[in-house]
């Protein structure tokens, strides 16, 4: 029988903040992304994050660490007439949050404009997104995720699917309209389940073929249209691994930025400890098997691997901490831990 779900933590979100300046913080963003008029004043006082062809701009700071520099609006009306574009271009600025100082947040795509410029003028560099994941710290990795994520929604829903006509913006970017059909377009992302399977000494992972050499992880998968989050999690471990779940608990939540935005839910799951036979689909996965604790506390303390001279890794590691697998593994090392 199936557990209903259970919050396992507190997300410091849910604790630390008055409910007073919360509550009028959202009300706030949920203003600027509504009404086109706030948008603009918002624009004029807010800041901006750079990404040229989808890559974020990060700046090297004295501390020796990387940060996502933002500019303000007038700074980048600036650089753009400065290296030839139109300084109107950064209205097409996407709203992706607001501080707790209620300073909007937005995305802006330098497009066409010539990068090694603008990273002159900005004393940056554009980083592949996902470098830009690893490089960064705490609330700016999932900050830049989104506002990539929203970026290459617009881009790449400029028409109608009924009519084929071009779809229209509004200001903060939070929706497009078809006018000829009346159809409104929402940024999307699909639900993926990723689940953290225990035989209760032993947990499961798997690798892709096309995961970098040695990295496993956490078993993941798409929700069918009409599926719960539970019916997704049970089906994909029986198509991907053939085994029958037993028990699940809810960890937590990721939006997750690669291909395209998925939202992952997380979960632990547990089997039946005399029914633990794996038969991989390969059409799926390359392999997938069981770890002990050791294993794992050892692949976790890998926070780069070491590599052979086709610099591919040698060893048995796991995604990096930014991947909400990496804490799925933490949790489940935890509770073995507490166990013992
Ligand atoms: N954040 C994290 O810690 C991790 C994230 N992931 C992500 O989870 C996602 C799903 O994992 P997979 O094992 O690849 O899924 P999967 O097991 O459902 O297999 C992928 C296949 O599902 C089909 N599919 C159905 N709906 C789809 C949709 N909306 N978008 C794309 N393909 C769809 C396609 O045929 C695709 O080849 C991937 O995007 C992957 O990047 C995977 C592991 C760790
Ligand atoms: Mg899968």
């Amino acid at each position: 029988m199936l557990q209903p779900l259970r919050i396992l933590f507190r997300p410091k979100w849910m604790v630390s903040r008055s409910s007073a300046s919360y509550v009028s913080r959202m009300r706030h963003l949920n203003k600027i992304k509504e009404e086109d008029e706030a948008c603009r004043a918002a624009l004029q006082s807010g800041n901006i994050f750079l990404y040229h062809k989808l890559a974020p701009l990060l700046r090297w700071t004295d501390s020796g660490i990387y940060q996502l520099p933002a500019l303000q609006t007038k700074d980048v009306e600036e650089i753009l007439e400065k290296l030839g574009g139109d300084k109107e271009m950064v209205k097409e600025s996407i709203l992706i949050n607001c501080t707790e100082q209620n300073e909007a947040q937005f995305s802006f795509d330098v497009g066409a404009i010539d990068q090694a410029a603008v990273e002159e003028q900005c004393r940056g560099t554009f980083v592949d997104l996902r470098k830009a994941f690893f490089l960064l710290r705490g609330s700016e990795a999932p900050l830049v995720a989104r506002g990539q994520a929203l970026l290459r929604w617009h881009q790449t829903n400029g028409f109608c699917s009924s009519t084929g006509q071009p779809t229209q913006r509004n200001q903060s970017g939070s929706q497009r309209v078809c006018h000829s059909s009346g159809i409104t377009y929402y940024p999307k992302m699909s639900p993926v389940v990723i689940v953290l399977v225990s035989d209760g000494k032993r947990c499961l992972l798997g690798r892709q073929s096309t995961f970098p050499r040695g990295m496993y992880s956490a078993l993941a998968g798409f929700c069918d249209i009409g599926e719960t989050m539970e019916e997704a999690l049970r089906r994909e471990i029986a198509e991907e691994v053939g085994l029958e779940v037993e028990s699940i608990q809810y960890s937590g939540s990721q939006h997750w930025p690669f291909p395209q935005s998925s939202f992952m839910v997380a979960c632990h799951a547990t089997v039946n400890p005399d029914k633990t036979h794996v038969s991989v689909d390969k059409e799926e996965l390359e392999d997938a098997r069981w770890f002990s604790l050791e294993e794992v506390q050892e692949a976790l303390t890998i926070k780069v691997p070491p590599r052979n001279n086709k610099g591919e890794p040698t060893v048995f590691w796991v995604p990096p901490s930014y991947a909400i697998a990496n804490r799925l593994i933490q949790e489940w090392a935890n509770q073995q831990h507490l166990k013992s």
